[in-house]
């Protein structure tokens, strides 16, 4: 097992380069026509998903050329190839496109450090809502918001009553409302994108049940901020934690991301 050491400033180029990414989404969220296009999986695509994705390639490959890197937007790589890297950049340049679309603020850059499988750094970055979320599993996770850092740690945090859940806005999945279900009294939000874990790092939900189809860059990056603010994401129902790039399919098992309390109550 080799390791990696990942620093707090290397984190810090990922995290201007997310907000440079972010300035070239809002570039076109400014203009009337955000140039959707349909993808070939009947999900959406605009000028933003590509400006945001070759401002990110371009950075990654100045400050780290040595580094393999995935993304949404150039994803068609050979499991022969994938799975001879051990540590690589896993990127959804604009995660929550349809609200890109619907011009509702929920949408993020997501930039994740994969090694061995697991998510170690990620930096989500909200450019609408002025928030970026960052994290390095083992040193720290933080919110800088309107300019001001603050730290996330969510370690001893008690469940709030009634507990809060959040899901998503524009995916409705039933195997969501069956699982409420089973949990007793609680609130819910719906909300876009990779934000729903980043909420969690902050204390503002306890729970983000995602039993619903997502791919390995949705979680990635939002995954490394919500576990370096010591929360936890288990595949469900196997509770096992989620892991990257372990098979050719790059879909995500179901998945619960939580509070540590969350897992602990009786
Ligand atoms: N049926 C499906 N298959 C794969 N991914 C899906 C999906 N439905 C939703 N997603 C993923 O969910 C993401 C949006 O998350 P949410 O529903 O939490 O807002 C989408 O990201 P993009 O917007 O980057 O395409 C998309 O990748
Ligand atoms: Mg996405």
């Amino acid at each position: 097992m080799s390791n990696i050491i990942f620093t707090v400033t290397d984190l810090q180029k990922i995290v201007t380069l997310a907000k440079d990414a972010g300035a070239a989404i809002m570039q076109v969220y400014a203009q009337s026509d955000l140039g959707v296009e349909v993808k070939q999986d009947d999900s959406p695509v605009t000028a933003a998903d590509i400006a945001s994705h070759n401002v990110i390639v371009a950075g990654l490959n100045t400050h780290f050329a040595d580094i393999a890197v995935m993304s949404e937007e150039a994803a068609d790589i050979s499991w022969a190839e994938r799975q001879t890297w051990q540590t690589y950049w896993l990127i959804d340049p604009l995660d929550g496109t349809k609200e890109f679309i619907k011009r509702n603020g929920e949408f993020t850059v997501n930039i994740a450090l994969i090694h061995q499988g697991k998510a170690i750094a990620g930096v989500v970055y909200a450019p609408v809502l002025n928030k970026c979320y960052s994290g390095v599993i083992g040193q720290g996770a933080w919110l800088e918001h309107n300019g001001q850092v603050s730290i996330l740690d969510i370690h001893d945090r008690a469940l709030q009553s009634p507990a809060i859940v959040v899901g998503s806005r524009s995916h409705v999945s039933p195997d969501v409302a069956e699982y409420l279900q089973t949990i007793g009294e609680h609130q819910m939000l719906s909300v876009g994108s990779s934000l729903k874990f980043c909420m969690v790092a902050e204390g503002q939900a306890d729970v983000y049940p995602r039993l619903g189809l997502t791919s390995e860059w949705d979680t990635a990056a939002a995954q490394a901020v919500l576990e370096s603010a010591g929360g936890v994401v288990l595949a469900y129902p196997a509770m096992t934690p989620l892991e990257y790039n372990q098979k050719e399919n790059i879909l995500n098992p179901y998945f619960i991301a939580a509070s540590s309390a969350w897992f602990a109550r009786k």
